[in-house]
């Protein structure tokens, strides 16, 4: 299992070892050890998984703390371009973007740290998995509008199927003013 540092503490990108053989191949998807010798110490609780069309944007979503939520996200098929935006005021990266290929191919995955408003592209059809380092809580959901102007998120898709609640987020702007506490 391979870390690589994104340059926002405590965004990582892994690539897990891969065995092939004659039968297909194996790899450990998650270790906590191994993990926690980089310093990733969040317990995970739940479980997610989701399957978008070619087309579907979700996000930009987010949980209050103190349900704020860390996520390991993976793509099991297809894939999609995971987009997460620094929402923790204190960071040397506050308000910037990063972009992260999730391809099943790669196997890839990105451990996104709590106080990261998160949302994907979906470029093919994908089942889209995750881990949370806290359950879900309705009343604490927020987000960002994935079209927002102040982010200009370049999504990698044209005329994106998006759910009519998330065409309801309020922009960075408006989601900044509200000085909400992320995590
Ligand atoms: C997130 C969640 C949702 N739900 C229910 C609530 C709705 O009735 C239904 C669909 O929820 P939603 O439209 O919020 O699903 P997504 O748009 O995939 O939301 C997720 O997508 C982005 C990319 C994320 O990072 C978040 O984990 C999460 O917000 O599942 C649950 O029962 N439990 C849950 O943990």
């Amino acid at each position: 299992m391979t870390i690589k540092e994104t340059g926002f503490q405590g965004l990582v990108e892994i690539f897990p070892r891969i065995f092939e053989d004659d039968r297909g191949f194996f790899f450990e998807a998650y270790n906590k050890e191994v993990f926690n010798d980089h310093g990733i110490l969040y317990d995970f609780v739940q479980d997610n998984q989701s399957f978008s069309k070619k087309g579907v944007i979700r996000g930009l979503h987010m949980q209050l703390a103190p349900y704020a939520q860390a996520k390991f996200v993976k793509v099991i098929t297809g894939k999609v371009l995971d987009v997460v935006v620094d929402m923790r005021p204190e960071s040397d990266t506050y308000g910037k973007v990063y972009y992260c290929m999730l391809d099943s191919k790669l196997n890839n995955s990105l451990m996104i740290p709590e106080g990261f408003a998160h949302g994907f592209a979906a470029l093919e059809d994908s089942v889209f998995s995750y881990k949370c380092s806290n359950l879900y809580h309705k009343a604490s959901e927020t987000g960002i509008l994935y079209n927002d102007e102040t982010l200009n998120i370049d999504w990698g898709v044209e005329n994106p199927i998006v759910s009519e609640k998330d065409l309801e987020l309020p922009t960075f702007r408006e989601f900044v003013a509200r000085n909400e506490t992320v995590h």
